[in-house]
Formats: C-alpha cells, sequence, structure tokens
C-alpha cells in the first residue's frame, strides 16, 4: 500500500493578475521505504506540491493520502506522522542547539527529561553532539542542514519530506547528507528478531527515549513501525544528486507528472543515445535544464 498517494492533486492562486495555476492536478504514489526524487525545472509546480503534502497549504483540487491519513479531512493526522524539512529552516540564530532541540521535543509533547534526551540522541546521530552548546547562527551550513533534519526526525516520522536539504553546501558537505538520507530509509529491525540495523543510528530505530518513560501512551510522538524503513520525498535541482539518492524519480512540469521511473529508465527511454545523461533525459522531457540559475557546486 502506498504511503503517499495523490489524485488529481491541485493548487490555484488568485492574484491580482488573475488566477495562476501553479499545480494543475498531480498523480502520484510513493511506496514505504522509497526515496523518491521530485525533479522540475523552475516554476513546476514542486514547492507548492510539497506545502500542500505536508498541509501547509490547502488544495484548491484533487485528493492525497500521506502516511495513511487523508490530507483535507485529517491533516493533523498527517501532521504528525511526517517531517517536513523547509529550504530555509526555520532555527532561531540566538539560541544553542541543545535548546532548539530540547523545544522541539516538547513541542511534541515528549516531558522535559524525555525532551533533554532525545536532543542528545539525535545530536549523536547527525554528528552534532560536539555542537550542541553553540548557538545555532554559529553553524556552517552544512551543520544547520543537519540541525534542520534533526528537528525534522524528532517525532520519528514516517515520511520525511526534504526540500533541497544540499543547496547551498559544498562537495563535502553534499557527501556527507547523501550518505545521511541513506541511513534513514534503511530498514527498522523487526523489534522481535533483533534484524541488522543497516548502520542506522539507533535512535532513529527504536524509541529508546521513551522507554521506561512517564510519558502517557496518548501523548508519545508516533514511532515508526518494525520492519518499515522512513520514506523520504526530497526536491532537488541537482541531477547527479537525484541520481545518486533517489530510487525512482518523478519529474513534473507545468503543473503536472511529465515523467517518471528510474534514472536508468528514464535516461533509456528520453535520453535517445546508450550513453545518454539524466541531463539530455531531462532536457527532452521539459524542453528546459533543471538547474538553478547560480553556479552548481562540483559533483561528488
Ligand atoms: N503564492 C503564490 N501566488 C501566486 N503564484 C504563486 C504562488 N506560489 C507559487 N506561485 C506560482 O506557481 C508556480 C509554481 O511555483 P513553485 O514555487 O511551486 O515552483 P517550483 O517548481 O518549486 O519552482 P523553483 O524550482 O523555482 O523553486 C510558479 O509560476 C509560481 O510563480
Amino acid at each position: 500500500m502506498p504511503v503517499i498517494s495523490t489524485a488529481g492533486l491541485a493548487r490555484t492562486f488568485q492574484t491580482k493578475h488573475g488566477p495562476v495555476e501553479a499545480v494543475r492536478g498531480i498523480d502520484l504514489t510513493v511506496r514505504p521505504g522509497e526515496i523518491l526524487g521530485f525533479l522540475g525545472p523552475n516554476g513546476a509546480g514542486k514547492t507548492t506540491t510539497l506545502r500542500m503534502l505536508t498541509t501547509l497549504l490547502p488544495p484548491t483540487g484533487g485528493a492525497a493520502t500521506v502516511a495513511g491519513h487523508d490530507l483535507a479531512r485529517d491533516p493533523a493526522g498527517v501532521r504528525r506522522k511526517i517531517g517536513y524539512v523547509a529550504q530555509s529552516g526555520g532555527v532561531d540564530p540566538s539560541v544553542s542547539v541543545r535548546e532548539e532541540l530540547t523545544t522541539q521535543g516538547r513541542l511534541y509533547r515528549l516531558g522535559k527529561a524525555e525532551a533533554t534526551a532525545r536532543a542528545e540522541e539525535l545530536a549523536a546521530d547527525l554528528g552534532l553532539t560536539e555542537l550542541l552548546d553553540r548557538k545555532c547562527g554559529a553553524l556552517s551550513g552544512g551543520q544547520r542542514r543537519r540541525l534542520d533534519i534533526a528537528m525534522g526526525l524528532t517525532h520519528r516520522p514516517a515520511v520525511l519530506f526534504l526540500d533541497e536539504p544540499t543547496t547551498g553546501l559544498d562537495p563535502g558537505g553534499r557527501a556527507d547528507l547523501w550518505e545521511l538520507i541513506r541511513r534513514l530509509r534503511a530498514p527498522l529491525p523487526a523489534q522481535s528478531q533483533g534484524a541488522p540495523t543497516h548502520g542506522l543510528p539507533s535512535s532513529l530505530l527504536a524509541p529508546s527515549s521513551l522507554r521506561g518513560s512517564s510519558v502517557q501512551p496518548a501523548q508519545r510522538p508516533e514511532t515508526r513501525s518494525p520492519g518499515h524503513a522512513m520514506t523520504v520525498f526530497l526536491t532537488t535541482h541537482y541531477l547527479d544528486e537525484a541520481e545518486a539518492l533517489a530510487d525512482r524519480l518523478v519529474i513534473v512540469d507545468k503543473g503536472t507528472v511529465v515523467a517518471e521511473g528510474t534514472a536508468a529508465r528514464l535516461k533509456a527511454e528520453y535520453g535517445g543515445s546508450p550513453d545518454a545523461t539524466l541531463q539530455d533525459a531531462f532536457i527532452a522531457i521539459t524542453g528546459r535544464g533543471a538547474q538553478r540559475p547560480d553556479p552548481d557546486p562540483i559533483a561528488v
């Protein structure tokens, strides 16, 4: 059963110059544990789709189910199951990393002790332990992205939405983040079987901070089910990133899905030659390049 499914999902903005059909009707499905790369040229409707799927923007048409909850009827249910890491991030530069992570835990209704423990776990998993007492405003771009992701993982979401996660990072920072994203989707072991963890940090695997805690069940954040990996839905302008990370790509243009499949399939189907690149396929599909107007970092 898909973890995300949309049918004709649409959003029209009313402006003083008339209606803007940002998303005209998106049909897609995402399987549990999949890393889906959501691509498209500037203005294709990626961010608008992401904002709808994360309940930040109500659709004006169509329907969607995310992690078992209907987007229109149960947006709170959707929010409990997802993490969203926006392009800009939302951390307060004047507080410490520890304070930011703890506050996030408290927002998810963890008790004080649990929130403190969860902050330390997340920091350990994301390589932020040494930085716990540093002000968020003093972090490097890569450290800041890792903090943004830690915040999005606080409640152990079933689906993590990442909006252009590596924009602005240097090649080393991008490589680190790719590795992290790959680890996130490694399957959870069935708790009774003690299955291998595939290198996934322990605190992302099981709610150890809540074990034996005084938190009431109704207040506990959602945890992922054993045996199910986290699903990652990511937008990017970097085709090398999409190819390296995503199991499947969905390409949108002018508010609709214009192609989907593995990178290999898209290259074979649209690239025009056996040694075609994803960029060749992307241009054939959309008539435009995928990249931002600013210079790209060196591919790693
Ligand atoms: N609030 C809004 N009001 C009016 N038009 C909007 C609004 N938000 C987005 N749009 C328009 O909707 C279209 C899709 O925008 P969106 O930001 O979803 O594209 P995108 O694929 O994320 O683009 P980019 O790659 O440049 O970030 C664009 O034409 C944009 O100008």
